[in-house]
């Protein structure tokens, strides 16, 4: 656990004044430390914990909570008359994360093996078994605790720390109902209660491991903020709860925010939003990332995105655009593995940062509650919270334990600004971060839309990136499909408005090579489209809020030859590319063949259904001939003038008029032509046949 920074928060009383005094090894723990006094909530809260009171504790984050329910469990089982015996369970503590959930084991385990001696020396270079203490270290079980059964037989723990849906496996497996005994529990604490109790499925868990421990025990229920799930669980799992409720007061501020000067973040916390051009975002990022170094000395910061594929994306992006080359990046979200996840932690956690070289935790709300970085210089939300009250949990990773800290929130131009006045209704006061210029240094007025020349300049150095494997490319249409996924699960929808995006703005601010076909795109395309008609008619659009788009062009690329970095990847893809292709053809041969087919289907249904009305007004044309002709030869034979050769040759003539006339017709459609009607003709001949067959055999069916 890290030590207090001088000028710690406003501190309850000392540690000493506790009556009865802590047990001599959890006060040496403690003052180990460093930490002579309580916070407020640990004053207000370990004195009640230590009776028989349950409490629902809400205090602000970072005012050191997790002592406030680690010293009091401990010390009743110190106290306690009845003596747990090894593998009995005292308490158990669930947490929604497993960071969470690992931290606090952490915190338990620093506390207990003060009390293990020092292990023997080899004798015979024979491996000597781990000395147990005088009580037993602690067992967390999360996704990372591979055989739990073996690890609890092994540690023969009183304390469990856990993750909801682990623990409930663990303790309710047939396995764990004749292994774990739970009959004298003594505590049951809930961290982080209000998230534990907001998702269906951990609330699912946390009320199936309450209803397995008996009624007889203490609950307690921690967070920074409570909800109306945590009212209800007071209802039905808690006796008389006691509530502790640590307010901030703000003097400074009690003209301004809700006019009492509450707050819900920190005093030590410079709490800010910088409004930018939703393309200008990743270029504000990367001035924002470089100011903090230079000008803050911030040496660990903290970078918020709404989705697991935007940190992967911006994770691979940031780590090779040159303005941040002496940056040391990290990521973390629920979607890597369990080892990706504590490999990325150690990263984070692990590196020699200075303002020189600073460590950059690239992450998602995984990392934004309970989770006790150290000393966290800045906290950065490239996109604000889905859910308005994981804010005051995202900066409080700043700012913990009376340190100073910094955050900045970054807000789209329009209606977004108005999540300032939404967070100052519920205790979270901003103020404004000056846009930063190209020289980091604070911008008068903010460029004028719709967008800032130096993101089109950004675009291009990260187009670069991205052409140098397609793996990229595939990332960054990703991270922006689940980025607007997440826009539309917005709580202040009000605000956060989907049909606000502006996807060619997004997309040049992820860098894209070309904007992701989806349907939001289609449709935005489209309101486009009539609002520059209307426009070019001299017409207002219809829309009222609709802006003019930011400029876009696609990046030149060849799809087919752009390459993926990994050898086996790319010839994965050109083989499918050439499978693609093929079937590709071979359907197109199959298409022409059967246009051409259907073409001439369509020609002879016409011709026959034409044909003898076409027959009859021929010949009627010819009768109409053959009598003028007629009229003509007897008219010269009466006045004379008639000569042999006059006389009409009425039936030749038309005959050979009427081959002509078919054979004019064919030759004009060519030999091909008359190859496929003969095919039709004969396959339309075969199915009269069949179907007539068909009729017949039906017609007599019922007679077998
Ligand atoms: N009495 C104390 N004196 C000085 N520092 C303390 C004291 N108690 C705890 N701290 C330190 O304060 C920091 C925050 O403590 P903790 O993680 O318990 O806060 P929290 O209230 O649980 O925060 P969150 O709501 O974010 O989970 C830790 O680094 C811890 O070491």
């Amino acid at each position: 656990m890290p030590r207090p920074a001088s000028g710690a928060p406003a501190f309850g009383s000392t540690w000493a004044s506790l009556a009865p005094p802590l047990t001599p090894w959890i006060a040496d723990v403690i003052a180990a430390q460093g930490f002579s006094n309580m916070t407020p909530v640990q004053a207000g809260t370990i004195p009640r914990a230590l009776k028989n009171q349950d409490c629902v504790v809400e205090a602000v984050t970072g005012s050191g909570k997790t002592l406030a329910f680690v010293v009091p469990v401990l010390e009743r089982i110190v106290r306690s008359e009845h003596k747990y015996k090894r593998g009995e369970v005292a308490a158990i503590v669930i947490a929604p994360t497993r960071e969470l959930a690992a931290q606090i084991h952490e915190v338990f385990t620093m506390f207990l093996s003060t009390l293990v001696p020092p292990p023997p020396s080899p004798v015979d270079g024979e491996e000597q078994p781990t000395p147990i203490g005088e009580y037993p270290l602690p067992l967390l079980v999360t996704s990372g605790t591979s055989d739990p059964y073996a690890a609890f037989l092994n540690t023969s723990a009183n304390i469990i720390v856990g993750t909801p849906g682990r623990l409930a496996s663990f303790l309710l497996s047939p396995r764990g109902m004749s292994a774990v005994r739970v009959g004298n529990i003594d505590a049951l604490v809930l961290d982080e209660a209000d998230r534990l109790l907001g998702a269906p499925d951990h609330r699912r868990d946390v009320e199936r491991i309450m209803r397995h421990l008996p009624k007889q025990r203490r609950t307690h229920l921690f967070s920074a903020t409570m909800t109306d799930a945590v009212e209800d669980l007071v209802g039905i799992g808690l006796r008389n709860p006691v509530r502790i409720v640590v307010n901030l007061k703000d003097k400074r501020m009690a003209s301004e925010a809700n006019g009492t000067g509450e707050r819900r973040v920190p005093m030590t916390l410079q709490n800010r939003f910088l409004v930018c051009g939703p393309a200008e975002k990743t270029l504000q990022l990367v001035r924002v990332l470089r100011r903090e170094a230079g000008e803050y000395e911030s040496a660990k910061m903290i970078i918020y995105f709404s989705t697991g594929a935007a940190v992967d994306y911006f994770y691979r992006i940031l780590s090779k655009l040159p303005a941040l080359s002496n940056f040391h990046f990290a990521s973390l979200h629920g979607d890597l593995p369990p080892r990706a996840r504590e490999a990325s932690l150690s990263s984070f956690t692990s590196h020699a940062s200075s303002h020189l070289s600073p460590a950059v935790l690239l992450c998602t709300d995984v990392a934004a509650r309970g989770v006790d970085f150290n000393d966290i210089d800045t906290v950065i939300q490239y996109d604000p919270p889905t859910d308005p009250k994981t804010f005051s949990h995202r900066v409080g990773r700043t700012a913990r334990a009376g340190r100073s800290g910094r955050a900045v929130v970054l807000l789209t131009r329009g209606r977004e600004e108005q999540y300032v006045e939404f967070l100052k209704v519920r205790k979270i006061p901003l103020v404004r971060q000056a846009y930063i210029t190209a020289e980091l240094g604070d911008a008068e007025t903010a460029p004028e839309p719709p967008v800032d020349a130096d993101a089109l300049d950004l675009l291009k150095t990260i187009r670069d990136v991205v052409l140098t494997d397609r793996d990229l490319a595939d990332r960054g249409a990703k991270a922006l499909v689940s980025s607007v996924q997440a826009y539309t699960k917005h709580e202040a929808s009000f605000i956060f408005r989907p049909a606000d995006i502006d996807y060619a703005a997004l997309a040049t601010s992820f860098g894209l090579l070309r904007i992701p076909t989806m349907p939001e795109v289609r449709s935005w395309r489209k309101r486009i489209e009539k609002a520059e008609a209307k426009r070019e008619k001299g017409e207002a659009p219809d829309d009222e809020d609709y802006t003019p788009p930011v400029p876009w062009t696609d990046a030149e690329v060849d799809w087919d030859t752009f390459a993926y970095a990994s050898k086996q990847r790319e010839s994965a893809r050109i083989v499918a590319l050439a499978e693609k292709k093929k079937k590709r053809e071979e359907a197109g041969a199959e298409d022409e063949a059967r246009r051409k087919k259907r073409k001439i289907e369509a020609g002879i249904r016409e011709a026959w259904s034409n044909q003898k009305d076409r027959k009859a007004r021929r010949e009627e044309r010819h009768d109409k001939k053959d009598k003028k002709k007629q009229a003509e030869w007897e008219r010269k034979q009466a006045a004379g003038e008639a000569t042999e050769q006059d006389a009409p040759v009425l039936r030749a003539k038309k005959a050979k008029a009427k081959k002509e006339d078919s054979d004019e017709s064919d030759d004009d459609m060519g030999e091909d032509y008359r190859a496929l009607r003969r095919e039709v003709n004969s396959e339309r001949a075969a199915r009269k046949a069949t179907s007539t067959k068909r009729e017949a055999v039906g017609m007599f069916d019922d007679l077998d």
